[in-house]
């Protein structure tokens, strides 16, 4: 079994993600700059939980170039991702907050919590299953929309599509699904497939929910 079967089976819904008018109007430099602040303000929570996901599946990766390739991942998610997120935060003048002082959408208290629980209660393979669409859809992202930075004039959108269209980025990425490949079975792929599938329908949410900027209410 390869990572393509992943891609091909799944097409459909990551296409879905990608092609979401949040990603299309950010490349196009049209997203209204009250959905970004609110995006930021959300991601920041989500990009926290995702560093301590990613702690846990350092602790169980195989063997020492798999750990020393994560934690290459983690260094960039906190000192490149993460650090310019805290930039735009201070540019906007916006107050990053903990989770208790601020109203999550209800996708993302939901994804970063399930990342947390497939790593911490399943195996590394699953673990990782439900992570890469986090990377991976953001990589597509770029791939299919980056035409469209040649008229955008939105610098902020400019340098927020710039991290994921480095080619360190794509061989971080790259790293991560020869990891998963390494881990895929036959007998693990429907498990494998499941996990895949929920982060993607989790990614397409997490839009949707803060283009709508709709807060968890009942
Ligand atoms: C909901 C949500 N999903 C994925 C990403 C993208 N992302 C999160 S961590 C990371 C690794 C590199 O820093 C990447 C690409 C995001 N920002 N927000």
């Amino acid at each position: 079994m390869q990572f393509q079967d992943l891609v091909s089976k799944n097409k459909e819904d990551w296409l879905k993600v990608v092609k979401h008018p949040f990603v299309d109007q950010i490349y196009r430099g049209e997203l209204a700059e009250e959905i970004f602040k609110f995006y930021l303000l959300q991601d920041h929570y989500y990009l926290n939980q995702s560093m301590r996901n990613m702690a846990i599946l350092i602790s169980k990766a195989e063997n020492l170039k798999e750990k020393q390739q994560l934690i290459d991942i983690l260094n960039l998610e906190a000192n490149v991702e993460f650090a310019k997120y805290q930039e735009l935060l201070e540019y906007y003048k916006l107050e990053a907050k903990s989770a208790e002082e601020m109203e999550l959408t209800y996708s993302n208290l939901a994804y970063s919590n399930y990342l947390l629980a497939v790593s911490s209660q399943a195996g590394f393979a699953e673990g990782m299953a439900a992570l890469i669409p986090c990377y991976w859809i953001y990589l597509k992202m770029a791939e299919y929309h980056q035409h469209k930075l040649k008229e955008n004039d939105n610098q902020i959108y400019q340098e927020w599509a710039a991290v994921f269209n480095s080619a360190d980025y794509k061989r971080l990425v790259e790293n991560m699904l020869a990891i998963l490949e390494k881990n895929l079975t036959e007998e693990n792929f429907k498990k494998i497939n499941y996990h895949f599938n929920n982060s993607i329908k989790f990614e397409y949410q997490f839009f949707s929910d803060v283009y709508q900027k709709k807060v968890w209410k009942i």
